[in-house]
């Protein structure tokens, strides 16, 4: 569905050249709903307004829906929806004429526009507003009225600016079911960015890392997270003699690193970090019982999204964002 190569944006500006994109290259396939992270500034809103046509870019090309960039960005622009960071709704307007205004930029007359809209309607859960004033909604409502418009042609491809911003967590939580559902019941691909990495994380089949105008890190979330240092497993011993056997263990475990004992607690508990504490764990547990080593407990930690984006960018995504 868009397939970029070495995309670049410079601005320039009295105080000099601000490399904003320096050469992406991305490929997100039919049906995949793919996040764009990274902190303040990294270039998130500039190549998604390149994708969008809304910005021309300085250097490389892209596909978006079969359709060339540079060559067809009226063709890009049919088959895409856009929901921008700042809702495009006018506070004054009734709901449902808003919508099927905005359904007759692309051509569509009133009475469809008005069948469609009261669909996605339903489908967004915006049932009983139509009649309303756009002042009238909830933040979450609103955010779902922009992505009702931004789908009102149906278009294969969505393209979501920090959809949840300034949500609280109810309605964030909301939303993300209906994104889901837009790829579960329709298809549709969805490109969107964001700051949140839980929202990255329960959203996205795929997450690109996005840093001062770079790609810096892609996979899936559990992709990503495997790449910082793995899971830390961690043991919590019944009898404190038998540490040592513990630890001799856990140290052979296959990519076993930082294997530690702690017997500054209450019970004395061995730590380690292996690539997978799902895979290690049925082996070790049948290994400490027939060395006899009890055990009164095991956790299993995976690391955060925040833990790979501090690795790969050496700082914290929170630190960086509003989020
Ligand atoms: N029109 C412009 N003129 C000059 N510099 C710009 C312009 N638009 C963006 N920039 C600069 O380009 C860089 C990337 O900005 P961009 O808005 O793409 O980042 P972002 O990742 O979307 O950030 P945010 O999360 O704050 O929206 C920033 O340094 C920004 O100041």
């Amino acid at each position: 569905m868009i397939r970029a190569r070495g995309l670049a944006r410079t601005f320039t500006s009295r105080r000099g050249a601000v490399h904003a994109v320096q050469g992406v290259d991305l490929d997100v396939a039919r049906g995949e709903v793919v996040g764009f992270l990274g902190p303040n500034g990294a270039g998130k809103t500039t190549t998604m307004r390149m994708l969008t046509t809304l910005l021309a870019p300085t250097a490389g090309e892209a596909q978006v829906v079969g359709c060339d960039l540079r060559t067809d960005p009226v063709g890009v622009r049919r088959r895409i929806g856009y929901v921008p960071q700042s809702g495009s709704s006018s506070p004054e307007a009734r709901v449902g004429e808003e919508l099927v205004d905005h359904a007759a930029l692309y051509g569509i007359p009133k009475a469809t526009g008005r069948t469609r809209g009261q669909e996605l309607f339903s489908r967004l859960d915006l049932d009983g507003v139509w009649e309303r004033t756009v002042r009238t909604l909830s933040g979450g409502q609103r955010r779902r009225l922009d992505i009702a418009k931004g789908l009102v042609h149906d278009p294969e491809l969505v393209f979501l600016d920090e959809p949840t911003t300034g949500l609280d967590p109810q309605s964030r939580a909301n939303l993300w079911t209906h994104i889901s559902g837009l790829r579960d019941s329709h298809g549709t691909t969805v490109f969107l960015t964001t700051h949140y990495l839980d929202e990255a994380d329960a959203l996205c089949d795929r997450i690109l890392v996005i840093d001062h105008g770079t790609i810096v890190a892609e996979g899936t979330p559990d992709q990503l997270k495997q790449r910082v240092s793995g899971d830390a497993v961690e043991l919590e011993l019944d009898d404190a003699t038998r540490t040592g056997d513990a630890l001799a263990l856990v140290s052979a475990l296959p990519g076993a690193t930082d294997a530690v004992v702690d017997t500054s607690g209450a019970t004395p508990r061995v730590r380690v970090r292996v690539p997978s504490g799902g895979r290690a764990l049925p082996g070790l547990l049948r290994q400490l019982d027939a060395a006899g080593v009890a055990l009164a407990a095991v956790d299993v930690q995976r690391p955060t999204l925040d833990d790979v984006f501090l690795e790969m960018t050496g700082r914290s995504l929170r630190e960086g964002g509003e989020g």
